[in-house]
């Protein structure tokens, strides 16, 4: 779909692409990506790597130009290559907050955050400090960048990027580099900071922690197209590839043989019909599966099933399982410790089918 050059991108919508494409050489990143984001909307960008998260995101940016199509905020244009229309990035009022996001290294923190505040009003060194304590930085006001932490910098680029209060952030892997622990405090930073601002949000990231964490609304890329576009538990129940179902927890690839009965689909396990969700397959025949461990319980009328390894994990027992006639090891979650023989059942909802070629690579 594309807009007629002149024509005005629907109502409510703070971002609108229309028919974007990009090619670096005969290497095309970006196919005809087509997009609303609604105000106050936290959206996740994943992919693997090379899918165009990044390049989608300069795009908007106004830091790379596209090849096709149309980019409007706000309802005006930004970028139409049609007509030549060009925005640059600085009068886009948008906030960036970029893995490597420098900061003016002979600016202290606080005087990083006023510069990015327009205008001169007097309340300027008082907002800025009031940003520091939404990151938590209070008290290091006067710190140069090359005396913080990685983390305590990126809270600093964090709080920079929303001291212009932009409608629309854009947060490149942002949380990536960090430990654990700073990763999970930053995260729940940008939530507090979003959520109260009002603003939007693109966020590109590899972690699937992110999607539960944050996202309203998650789009997956693949070969730079826009392959689902979903909330979370539509994410979560209905992952249209073998991708997205990696993301949510499921483990593969399992070969099967898909089959029909009355009405519903399943795999032939010996004398048993175990129904499936099927992803994109039509037909009976030759199947890849994909397991979630809320998928798998302990049943006296299920596959016999020994216990590989176990780990314990905030509160249950994590199991991984081999079912020697199925050949499958597969995964699941105890509320007590596991014995080493079992017979395992699985729930047709946590158990997704996808076309044979369809194998997931690794999530990033
Ligand atoms: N300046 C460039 N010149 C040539 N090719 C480029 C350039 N920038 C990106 N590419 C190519 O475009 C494709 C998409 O790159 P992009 O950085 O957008 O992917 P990504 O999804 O963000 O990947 P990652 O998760 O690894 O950061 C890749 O194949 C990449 O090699």
């Amino acid at each position: 779909m594309t807009y007629p050059d002149q024509a005005t991108p629907p109502d409510g919508s703070l971002l609108s692409m229309a028919g974007v494409g990009k090619s670096h050489g005969r290497n095309r990143v970006l196919h005809d990506i087509t997009l609303e984001v609604p105000r106050g909307q936290f959206v996740l960008l994943m992919g693997g790597s090379g899918s165009g998260k990044t390049t989608l995101v300069r795009t908007i940016a106004g830091l790379e130009r596209p090849d096709t199509g149309t980019i409007a905020l706000r309802g005006d244009r930004v970028e139409c290559r049609a007509t030549g229309r060009f925005v640059p990035p600085e009068r886009r009022g948008l906030g960036m907050v970029f893995q490597d996001y420098a900061l003016w290294p002979h600016l202290t923190c606080l005087e990083n955050i006023m510069a990015a505040m327009p205008g001169r009003g007097r309340d300027r060194p008082e907002r800025a400090r009031a940003l520091l304590r939404d990151v938590a930085m209070e008290g290091l006001e006067a710190r140069y960048p090359a005396q913080l932490s990685g983390g305590q910098q990126q809270r600093i680029g964090l709080a920079r990027a929303m001291a212009a209060r932009p409608d629309l952030l854009l947060l490149d892997e942002p949380l990536s580099g960090l430990d654990v622990e700073v990763r999970a405090r930053m995260r729940d930073q940008i939530r507090r900071l979003v959520r109260g601002s009002g603003c939007s949000a693109l966020f590109v990231t590899h972690d699937p922690v992110d999607v539960w964490r944050l996202a309203d609304r998650v789009l997956v890329l693949d070969g730079g197209r826009i392959v689902q576009d979903a909330a979370p538990d539509g994410l979560y129940s209905r992952p249209l590839s073998p991708r997205v179902a990696r993301m949510t927890g499921a483990e593969g690839a399992f070969p099967v043989h898909l089959s029909r009965r009355d009405a519903q689909w399943g795999i032939v396990h010996g004398e048993r019909f175990q129904p499936v969700t099927p992803m994109g397959v039509g037909r009976e025949g030759p199947a890849t599966a994909y397991l979630r461990p809320e998928g798998v319980t302990q049943a006296s009328d299920g596959h016999a099933a020994r216990r590989m390894d176990v780990t314990f994990e905030a509160g249950r027992w994590r199991t991984l399982w081999h079912l020697p006639h199925l050949d499958w090891s597969v995964y699941s979650l105890e509320d007590a410790s596991p014995p080493e023989q079992s017979f395992l059942a699985f729930d047709g909802r946590h158990l997704f089918v996808y076309p044979a070629s369809d194998v997931a690579q690794p999530v990033s």
